[in-house]
Parts: structure tokens; sequence; C-alpha cells
């Protein structure tokens, strides 16, 4: 009965009922879970990976950053690789935006290989969301210092799926951002 599917569908239903209440910052007012499913599908479809802590992790990689979701709630009912990934992917509510920013480049490159499957995927998910249409209220030049700060973070994750890392590479070279 635990079979891979189901588990997928446990922790997909469980992240969808976390963030039923949020919504993307795009026009559209997109539902948030596209994001997470979105970032889980990358990982699978476009890096080649199906390892099932990894795409669970990917599943629920902002519910504790964005909702009242606990480490505690996600190992008790994931176990603890998914609960470890999660953490490594997790900025610390409690630092200023600015000390978050710099964390996460700073800590990209100490981070577990599934953890950085998984950051790979979310920043390119998100970079492929600025290219579709800019966030409400942001200007062009906050998108333009989003991948300039996303390329710094990404420089620490390299050596990792070379598929994701390709496609990075890519959106940075569009935007003249040097990795
Ligand atoms: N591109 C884009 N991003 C949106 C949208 N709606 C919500 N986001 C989220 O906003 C975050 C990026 O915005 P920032 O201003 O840098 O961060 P903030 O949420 O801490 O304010 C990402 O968080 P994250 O996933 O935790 O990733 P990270 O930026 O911390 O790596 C992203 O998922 C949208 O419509 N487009
Ligand atoms: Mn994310």
């Amino acid at each position: 009965m635990n079979s891979d599917a189901v588990l997928l569908l446990e922790t997909v239903h469980f992240a969808a009922e976390k963030h039923r209440n949020q919504r993307r910052k795009d026009p559209e007012a997109t539902p948030y879970i596209n994001h997470p499913i979105g970032v889980a599908r990358i990982i699978s479809h476009e890096g080649g990976v199906a390892n099932i802590e990894v795409l669970q992790a990917a599943l629920l990689h902002d519910t504790v950053e964005d909702t009242d979701t606990s480490f505690a709630e996600l190992e008790a009912k994931f176990g603890p690789i998914v609960a470890r990934i999660v953490q490594e992917v997790t900025d610390d509510k409690s630092l200023s935006k600015q000390d978050r920013k710099r964390q996460q480049v700073e800590h990209a490159a100490h981070c577990s290989r599934q953890a950085k499957v998984v950051k790979l995927a979310d920043k390119l998910y998100n970079l492929r969301d600025l290219n579709r249409c800019t966030p409400s209220g942001w200007t062009a030049e906050r998108v333009q210092e989003y991948f300039v700060w996303a390329s710094e973070v990404v420089k620490g994750l390299r050596g990792t799926n070379y598929a994701l890392e390709e496609r990075l590479e890519e959106l940075f070279r569009q935007r003249g951002v040097q990795l």
C-alpha cells in the first residue's frame, strides 16, 4: 500500500492543503501550489531524477517557510530524510531579507546533493516565471537583480545535475549574467 505513487499523492495533497490560501505574485494570482508541483516536475521530467524523497521534498519545499508547517510535522508524516532536505532549502525567517539572501549564496555549496537538486529546480522555475511575467509591483531592475543573485546561488550548486544547470546557464546568458 505504501507505494511511491501513494506516497507522492499523500505529499501533494498535504502541500496543497498547506498552501490552499496562498497565491503567486503574478498578475493572475496563480494558486501557489502550482510552484512546488512545477519544481517537482522539473526534477523528474527535465532532471531525470526519480528519487522519491527528493520529489517529496520538492513538493514540500516552501511549506515551512511560507505556511504554519513545522519540521517536526514533516518528520512525523514523511520521515527524517524528507524533513532534512526541506530544512536545507528553508530560509531562516528570523533573519533580515538581506541576510537570508546572503545565506543562500554562502550555504549553497554545503548542501546535500538532494537539497542541491531541489534548489536548482526552484531557481529554474522562478527564473522561467520571471520571464513569463513580472510579479505585481516588481520593476525591471528588481527582476534583473533576482537573476544576478540567483546566479550567485547557482554557482554553489554546480556539478549536481547537468541538464538543470545547462538550462539555468542559458537563462543567465540571455540576461547577460555571467555564471
Ligand atoms: N518569479 C516569481 N516568484 C514568485 C511569484 N510568486 C511568488 N514568488 C516567490 O517569490 C520568491 C522570490 O521573491 P523575493 O522577493 O526574492 O523573495 P521573498 O518572497 O522572500 O520576498 C520566490 O521564493 P522561493 O521559491 O522561496 O525561492 P527563493 O527566491 O528564495 O530562492 C518565489 O517562489 C511569481 O509570480 N513569480
Ligand atoms: Mn520555492
